[in-house]
């Protein structure tokens, strides 16, 4: 029986119980999905469990960057609770189904322009996604299968572990100071739990983005794989920790995580506070919208 220390954090905006129905293998048009093979999907993301292994992998599928809006982290948010909520869940592997990029990080336009309501409601979607998924009981695994910064780096880092693709275009890491604004401390503290305190301090105050060896060599990712491998080496990873007992795995990384989320979830409103404060201010508007002029202007 799993158990977990975090079943239900407080303050969670989608309590646990009464998830929606899954689309059934049989209501899927014939030979498009295994009879083992349960499906449901949204405007930005594809889910599929295999019940036969207990592995579900989740598609991010918002061109062009999978950048997380309020709407995509809404979607997540739910796609989560269904999954952590189906007994035939115990695995999950997220990845992207957007050509060369996993994440594009948080969207950039949901903090520009906006109203302080609206910096609120956004920033209560991204602390819930980032903790639905660090107290998630289910093992899950970031293959990640392009660039992948700033909030992107958060969410492959949120997971148990982390298999990337090898590219020598493809980068990963939070970049925040290059786009002149601050990584939360939660984004720093996972970090840190990851690669150790000196290289995320380093990385941090460069708003470094690593290329995929160097990710390798710190830390920050635990596997490189050829492309045509990711899949296979993913699906067997979560077989390799899912063959250990679900009550142990689950109790020993509730209590690996407990002082950062416990802190977090301390701090959540005022972290709210401050992050509304923080970008309304006229001069990171204007760092955030030079930013996205010279993102603009990279592609012309
Ligand atoms: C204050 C408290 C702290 C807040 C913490 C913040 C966390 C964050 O996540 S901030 C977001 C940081 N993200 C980035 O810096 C990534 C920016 N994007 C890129 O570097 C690249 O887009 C790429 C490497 C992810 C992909 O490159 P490429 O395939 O060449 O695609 P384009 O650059 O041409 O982008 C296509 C299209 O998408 C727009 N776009 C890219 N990223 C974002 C984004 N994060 N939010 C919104 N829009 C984004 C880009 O402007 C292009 O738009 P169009 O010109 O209209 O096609």
């Amino acid at each position: 029986m799993p158990v977990s220390l975090y079943a239900s954090p407080p303050g969670v905006l989608f309590p646990r119980g009464s998830p929606q129905e899954w689309g059934q293998a049989a209501r899927q048009p014939p030979g498009l999905l295994p009879a083992q093979c349960r499906a449901f999907s949204n405007n930005k993301i594809l889910v599929e469990l295999d019940t036969s292994s207990g592995v579900a992998t989740m598609k991010f599928k918002s061109p062009p960057v999978n950048s997380l809006s309020l709407d995509f982290l809404t979607e997540f948010c739910i796609s989560l609770e269904k999954l952590e909520n189906d007994r035939a869940c115990r695995g999950l592997i997220i990845t992207s189904a957007v050509p060369r990029v996993f994440s594009s990080g948080l969207d950039i336009n949901e903090m520009c322009g906006k109203s302080r309501e609206h910096y609120a409601e956004f920033w209560r979607a991204v602390q819930e996604m980032w903790i639905r998924l660090y107290s998630s009981n289910m093992v899950t695994v970031a293959a990640i299968n392009g660039s992948s910064p700033a909030g992107g780096c958060l969410i492959a880092l949120t997971c148990d572990y982390r298999i990337m693709v090898e590219n020598p275009k493809y980068i990963i890491g939070l970049n925040e100071a290059q786009l002149g604004i601050v990584a939360p401390f939660w984004f720093k503290d996972t970090f840190v739990k990851a690669v150790g305190h000196r290289v995320a301090e380093r990385s941090l105050q460069l708003g470094l983005l690593h290329s995929v060896p160097e990710a390798h060599r710190i830390g920050l990712v635990d596997e490189v794989v050829p492309e045509e491998k990711l899949q296979e080496k993913a699906a067997a990873v979560v077989a390799q920790w899912l063959a250990l007992p679900d009550h142990a795995r689950q109790l020993t990384k509730s209590m690996m995580r407990k002082a950062v989320l416990d802190h977090m979830l301390a701090h959540r409103e005022e972290d709210i506070q401050n992050f509304v404060n923080f970008i309304s201010k006229d001069s990171i508007q204007k760092s955030l919208s030079m930013y996205m002029e010279m993102l603009k202007k990279k592609k012309s």
